[in-house]
């Protein structure tokens, strides 16, 4: 099976929107492709004296809105059209939750786990010198991602800071809360899609407490979404993966568990008392929710007729091709689309650049419950778009983003 590119995808996503929207086709073509992107290639450092080259790179997609945003990947797969796909699903993500902001994504081609502390820090700062003068508060944003961490952000602000000679908090988000972090940005992903859950449950009239799980992916989104949805709602999870494998435990797995026994052995697959199993059998599971935290293309139509969970949390990027969406619909499977259901993260993040440019500390309950009316009205806009049109809630949800960023380009005078 070849696999799908996934800026292609995002490109076929918008190409149903604009038929559904009937674009302009100029308008159309225009959001078809970034603004703007930087290629970069960062010397590091290593421990042995050697000099070693990395790739990377920031895509600014569309900044109509505002100042672009988006986290940075550390991946060893990563593609320019990877982070091209990030950045435009950034761009919705920002305009479905009325952000005043723009969309961007930067990835680098590595891997960070064969990087030493002292690597990864020159990385980070490397990064940032090929990049700083095209980032900043007023024009993009970056944040974590897939295998970058708050301690990363805070060297990137760090460089930034020095660089601008200026402390320059805002110019970074996803930070250590004594280098001005927000309350509540490490687990904003998860519990953002946890709001979006309770609001799809109470639309399907499924009781939570009773429901059982299955997460793919147990890093910040995954892992906090196991212990969130335990203690929101009490939901029972049964199985649980990372990119090692998974384990499945129908009596349910504990978060403390889970947690414990990746830190001692890198792996939730070797949980004592639970049965191994590959990734792609806990998607198929007979589960009420399946949770995808993990990476792009993992429903596709081989896999997706085979797909038990009535509803589907998708807080990866891109975890669902265009044609397992079709096979999704038919089946009645309810889908909380990725740049919805994953929005907390950047809402939070906002929420941190605001608290930055302000000198406010905002407390957690503060942050939770603005995060809580943020996601649930976007929810119910992509809802009543998806009943108003007939159409899937990932089309709903293109039509409510896409909608704003086109009136956004129209008023500036753009097209
Ligand atoms: N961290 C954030 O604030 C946000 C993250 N996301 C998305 O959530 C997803 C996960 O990101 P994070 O949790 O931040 O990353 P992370 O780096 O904290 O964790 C990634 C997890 O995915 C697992 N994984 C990697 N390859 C896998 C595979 N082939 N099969 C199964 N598991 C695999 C890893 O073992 C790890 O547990 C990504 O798609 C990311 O873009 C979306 C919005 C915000
Ligand atoms: O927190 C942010 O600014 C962006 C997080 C991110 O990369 C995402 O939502 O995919």
């Amino acid at each position: 099976m070849t696999k799908s590119n996934p800026f292609e995808i995002a490109q076929k996503q918008l190409d149903d929107c604009a038929k559904i929207l009937n674009l302009d086709p100029g308008v159309h073509e225009f959001l078809r492709h970034p603004r703007r992107e930087f290629h970069v290639s960062i010397p590091v450092r290593m421990d042995d004296g050697s000099i070693k080259i990395f790739q990377g790179y920031r895509v600014q997609y569309n900044d109509a809105l505002g100042p672009c945003k988006g986290g940075i990947r550390y991946h060893p797969d990563e593609t320019i059209d990877t982070v091209r796909a990030l950045a435009a699903w950034m761009t919705w993500k920002t305009s479905l939750l009325g952000l005043p902001l723009g969309g961007g994504k930067g990835g680098v081609i590595c891997n960070p786990k064969e990087l030493s502390t002292g690597e990864q820090e020159r990385l980070c700062r490397g990064y940032v010198d090929m990049v700083w003068q095209n980032i900043g508060p007023e024009r993009d944003v970056p944040a974590p991602d897939v295998y970058t961490t708050p301690q990363m952000m805070a060297w990137m602000m760090d460089e930034y800071s020095k660089l601008t000679g200026s402390n320059n908090f805002g110019c970074i988000t996803g930070k250590p809360l004594c280098v001005g972090g927000s309350c509540g940005r490490s687990d904003a992903t998860a519990r953002g899609g946890m709001y979006a859950l309770r609001e799809a449950a109470r639309e399907l009239g499924i009781d939570l407490s009773r429901a059982t799980i299955a997460i793919q992916g147990y890093g910040n989104a995954g892992s906090y979404a196991h212990s969130l949805a335990k203690e929101l709602f009490g939901s029972k999870v049964v199985a649980v993966s990372d990119s090692k494998g998974g384990a499945f435990n129908p009596a349910g797995i504990e978060p403390a568990e889970a947690s414990s026994v990746k830190a001692e052995t890198c792996t939730v697959a070797s949980i004592p008392d639970a049965k191994r199993i590959s990734n792609e059998e806990l998607l198929e599971l007979n589960v009420d929710i399946l949770i995808v935290a993990a990476l792009e293309n993992v429903i596709t139509k081989e896999n997706a007729g085979n797909i038990k969970a009535k509803i589907i949390l998708e807080l990866a990027n891109g975890p669902t091709t265009p044609e397992a969406d079709e096979i999704l619909f038919n089946n009645k499977v309810h889908v909380i689309p990725d740049f919805l259901a994953n929005a907390g993260g950047v809402t939070v993040s906002y929420f941190e650049m605001v608290q930055n440019i302000m000198r406010y500390c905002w407390s957690f309950e503060e942050v939770y419950q603005r995060l809580d009316e943020r996601m649930t009205m976007a929810y119910q806009g992509v809802l009543a778009a998806s009943r108003q049109y007939n159409i899937n809630m990932r089309q709903a949800a293109y039509t409510v983003a896409v909608a704003r960023v086109v009136d956004a380009m129209k008023t500036r005078g753009w097209v």
